[in-house]
């Protein structure tokens, strides 16, 4: 490629920050105003450079065709029993939102209960969040747009279908929980504020309160039940107790897995819920994360971390709620993470862990806290699981790299557990026998121990020759374990790519211990784990330097970018999905405050100095020699109100004006910003697949592949 021509950006010089002494320009500050002309002109200009040379890829169609030919096999969840009928989300292949059927028995025939279809042309308005009551009668959804994080709560009677006219706005973040009135709904809700409220606006989300809802009734109506004016960062989870006696309150104030607890016993309101609720604090500090299984009267069951990185099942009496009176029904296990608990049955827990990357499924007892059967399961992920306290049987979704999907069905009642197929998901026209994934565990720069999956076409020649894709995440406590990915499978059979995925630190994969090393002032530990794996694959000779992409969203975008920053010479393209990037002025934009849990805060002195280090926007340069950047392609949206686009417009301004204009580069660094498009959640299967096609035409281009048909 020659070297690009990219769109002069102004550069505003006088906007120079104070961080306790130390200045710092932000001369594209003015990009952070998304409804400004030159901001729109800006992204305008951008999608003129990168559509055309996307456009430019001699393999794009068959790339497209083939993504959409394997992406179209038929998409099901598992079945949920709500009041006498299941309920189930199936998508026929490609459409571009699942839909939601209803059957009165598990062979009964399928009537279409929701279809988010309906709702758009485009496929853009997506389901995203929902809680019948406690006896199925109605049930609560909440509809996105264009992937905004902000959602409305409509109303359906169950299992007919019909809407009720109730429409609940300004929701955001928000639990969604019945009172066993089958009237009374608890939601969350943002105070009103200025200017646009569509996703497209970067303004801060603080002080979110707790409704009470009663359905019938206009939303003007509801009732305030919980605020914290004094602490604006925190945020109020709400749940109801299998009994319905209970209302169970978490508070948040962050992204670390840590609460506060609170409780209402409804039989002391003698006027029912009319006002502030009366909670009575449990646990009121942030030392560990609480959540509920289960309470047999009194007694109450949760799932927590305190003293215990890998979780750990507790029960508090609430009689004698005093920390001193807890009992510890399941002990924290000495490997694994506790990653989930459903009660069922009302006497069993199921219980699943993560074991170096891979899911286990057990049962256990409730009253003893003894392991009594394993459920067995390949090596992969439970991706999907169905099953109350009061039902008799539970449904477990399977997957791994060349799984697409198994459910099982499993009767609770008796003591043998004998889980059967209740649904295979196969992929048409694919044969995955082809392939073969193996874990490792490779040496970090500080010898860490690091395991990473790796999937190529069996008989694979290991000569350094092919081109590898490097995914990674590394934060949140979030675990990326093995899942089906029919575009993924277009990289390895028609472009000859390995594909490898690092569970670098920062991750759950190893409980609260993994996720501290990665994050704070250990942040940089996470970098140096997924450089450490482009290493290993060079040494292995899976592939070569400048021949690795490497690709990540959202945290694994800043991932990627600060790998890009730090070690150019490694890699040979970089995919930066809606990152994180101005590393000092995240906490400002929307839900940003929420993740100063994971990397700290600049307005802080010492937390400035770990975050300036590897902020992507703050340390970009020239490489030395004949090093170059690695072609960069950053994607991003305009309802992004999760990661707001301003980060990536403003790397990619800086990239494009420092690195861009060297004569050395000639690796593009371009973006693309789509319409319509969020963070990600929601997204419509026609952008997806456009995403995916898009990005797979820009390795072609930039690491030399060859299509094989
Ligand atoms: O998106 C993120 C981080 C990591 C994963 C979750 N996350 C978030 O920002 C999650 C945002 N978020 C939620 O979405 C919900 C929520 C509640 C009920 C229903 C639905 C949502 N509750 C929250 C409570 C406290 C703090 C954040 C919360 N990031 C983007 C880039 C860096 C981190």
């Amino acid at each position: 490629m020659g070297v690009f021509k990219y769109p002069e950006a102004r550069r505003d010089e006088s906007v120079v920050d104070d961080f306790s002494g130390t200045k710092i320009p932000d001369p594209y500050r003015w990009l952070e105003d998304p409804d400004s002309d030159e901001t729109k002109a800006f992204v305008e200009a951008q999608n003129k450079i990168s559509g055309p040379f996307l456009e430019k890829c001699p393999v794009r169609d068959q790339i497209k065709n083939r993504i959409t030919e394997i992406w179209d096999y038929p998409k099901y969840s598992c079945p949920s029993k709500r009041g006498n009928h299941y309920y189930y989300s199936y998508n026929t292949g490609l459409q571009n939102q699942s839909v939601k059927y209803v059957q009165d028995s598990l062979d009964g025939e399928a009537r279409v209960f929701l279809d988010p279809n309906k709702l758009s042309e485009d496929g853009t308005i997506s389901l995203s969040g929902s809680m019948f009551t406690e006896d199925g009668s109605v049930y609560a959804y909440g509809l996105s747009k264009s992937g905004s994080d902000w959602i409305s709560i409509h109303f359906k009677k169950a299992p007919s279908g019909e809407d009720l006219p109730d429409v609940l706005e300004r929701v955001k973040f928000s639990s969604m929980a019945w009172m066993h009135d089958h009237t009374g709904f608890f939601y969350n809700k943002y105070p009103e504020q200025e200017g646009k409220v569509d996703g497209t606006e970067t303004t801060s989300n603080v002080d979110q309160k707790l409704f009470y809802h009663k359905l019938g009734t206009d939303q003007s109506q509801d009732i305030l039940v919980a605020e914290f004016p004094e602490h604006p960062k925190w945020m109020i989870g709400s749940e109801v107790s299998d009994c319905g006696r209970y209302i169970v309150l978490y508070v948040r104030e962050g992204c670390e897995p840590v609460n506060r607890l609170y409780y209402v016993d409804t039989q002391t309101l003698s006027n029912g819920i009319d006002g502030k609720l009366p909670y009575v604090k449990v646990v009121d500090n942030f030392d560990a994360e609480y959540e509920y299984i289960t309470n047999v009267g009194s007694v109450f069951t949760f799932k927590t971390n305190l003293k215990a990185p890998r979780y750990k099942l507790i029960n508090i009496d609430l009689n004698k709620p005093e920390m001193e009176n807890w009992v510890t029904l399941v002990e924290e296990d000495e490997k694994s993470v506790l990653e989930w608990v459903g009660c069922v049955n009302k006497n069993k827990l199921v219980l699943c862990y993560l074991e170096d990357v891979k899911n286990k499924l057990y049962v256990y007892d409730l009253s003893t806290g003894a392991r009594k059967a394993e459920l067995p399961l390949d090596v992969g992920t439970v991706v999907g699981y169905s099953g109350r306290t009061k039902d008799t049987e539970i449904f477990y979704q399977f997957m791994s790299f060349l799984t697409p999907g198994v459910i099982y069905r499993c009767d609770m009642t008796s003591d043998v557990y004998t889980p059967t197929v209740f649904r295979e998901i196969e992929v048409k026209n694919f044969d995955v026998s082809g392939f073969e994934t193996k874990q490792v565990f490779y040496p970090s720069k500080d010898g860490t121990k690091i395991p990473m999956f790796i999937i190529h076409k069996k008989g694979l020649k290991l000569d350094g020759s092919h081109a590898a894709l490097l995914y990674g995440y590394g934060g949140f406590s979030v675990s990326i374990s093995p899942t089906f990915s029919p575009s993924r499978l277009v990289l390895l059979q028609h472009l000859n790519m390995v594909y490898a995925l690092a569970n670098i630190r920062g991750g759950g994969e190893y409980g609260e211990t993994w996720h501290k090393a990665g994050t704070l002032g250990n942040k940089q530990n996470g970098f140096h784990d997924f450089q450490a794996a482009a290493e290993y694959l060079i040494q292995e000779k899976y592939t070569s330097a400048r021949r690795i992409a490497i690709q990540g969203g959202s945290n694994g975008g800043l991932l990627v970018c600060a790998c890009s920053n730090q070690r150019p010479d490694l890699f040979g393209a970089a995919i930066s999905q809606v990152g994180v990037l101005d590393m000092l002025r995240f906490h400002k934009f929307t839900i940003g405050h929420a993740w100063t849990t994971d990397y700290g805060c600049s307005d802080k002195p010492d937390e400035f100095q770990w975050l300036v280090k590897y902020s992507p926007y703050h340390n970009i340069k020239i490489p030395d020699g004949d090093i170059q950047y690695p072609s960069m392609l950053l994607l991003t949206g305009d309802h992004d109100d999760r990661v707001v686009p301003l980060h990536s417009l403003k790397y990619i301004a800086e990239v494009q004006r420092t690195v861009g204009s060297s004569e050395k580069q000639s690796n593009p660094l371009i973006i693309r910003i789509d319409t319509k498009s969020g963070h990600g959640a929601g997204k419509p299967t026609s952008k997806i697949i456009e995403e995916v096609s898009e990005i797979y035409s820009f390795f072609y281009l930039t690491l030399g592949l060859q299509w094989e048909d």
